[in-house]
């Protein structure tokens, strides 16, 4: 029976957030945006293992105060990109899962996932033969930039979402699908919709944003106030 394991990228700069620390490292209601993270996988009973990937140079990881837990491991394994650090941490696992166990990425500055939408996402995805992400519907009106930051055109919005994580593929597909990329994929379904395959959307929530200016920590910590769901 294939299981699910958890791979956290964590070694980013969060070089747009402008704070003293990395924005997993920063504080929202009492704890670190990575040790929300950690707990929401940690509490489900769905997931095996969970695989930390952060920096070699990485100084605030050892201070970040976790209760023990058999399901994580760390691994330093950090790249220049978000996808290379993915990858790198799909090869450190390689002798402790099977190739069509599920793996679940995650982003470590994505500290709103609910046990709920996790759970949505797990039960939709199981028995699908490719696997697939959350995400969100677009709502805004979209609008492309010419040079002087003038409109030049309205992109129509229908059909158009926004990607979160967790996304959530095989590992030998998921891999496969990183290795063989050409170029820089944002996310992990750019890679395998490469492979041709067709990832499925399974629609996210608003409260898991990810955490990339200091304006989406403000929003997100009145939002988990709102629902009394910190
Ligand atoms: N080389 C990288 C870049 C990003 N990430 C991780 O990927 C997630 C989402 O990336 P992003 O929001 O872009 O984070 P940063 O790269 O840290 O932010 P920025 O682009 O603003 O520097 C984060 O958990 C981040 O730590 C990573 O593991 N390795
Ligand atoms: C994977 C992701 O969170 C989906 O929205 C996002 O693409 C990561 O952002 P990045 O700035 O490209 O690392």
């Amino acid at each position: 029976m294939a299981r699910f394991h958890v791979i956290i990228p964590a070694a980013g700069n969060g070089s747009r957030m402008r704070a003293d620390a990395p924005k997993q490292y920063l504080n929202l209601h009492g704890k670190t945006l990575i040790q929300h993270v950690i707990k929401v996988f940690d509490q489900s009973i769905r997931i095996s293992t969970i695989h930390i990937l952060i920096n070699n140079e990485d100084v605030h990881w050892r201070s970040t105060y976790l209760h023990s837990s058999s399901k994580l491991q760390v691994h330093y394994c950090g790249a220049d990109t978000r996808a290379g650090t993915v990858l790198n941490g799909l090869n450190a696992i390689q002798n402790q899962v099977e190739d069509d166990d599920w793996i679940l990425v995650h982003d470590a500055a994505r500290p709103g996932l609910s046990n709920l939408l996790l759970n949505q996402l797990i039960n939709t995805l199981e028995n699908d033969a490719v696997g697939g992400l959350l995400a969100m519907p677009l709502a805004d009106t979209l609008k492309r930039a010419g040079d002087d930051q003038r409109v030049s055109a309205t992109i129509p919005r229908n059909d158009l979402w926004q990607a979160q994580t967790p996304q959530m593929f095989r590992y030998v597909t998921l891999k496969k699908a990183l290795a063989e990329f050409s170029g820089t994929p944002t996310d992990e379904a750019e890679a395998i919709e490469a492979l041709g395959l067709k990832p499925k959307l399974v629609t996210g929530e608003l409260r898991n944003l990810k955490v990339t200016y200091p304006q989406d920590l403000v929003v997100l910590t009145a939002l988990l106030d709102s629902q009394s769901l910190t």
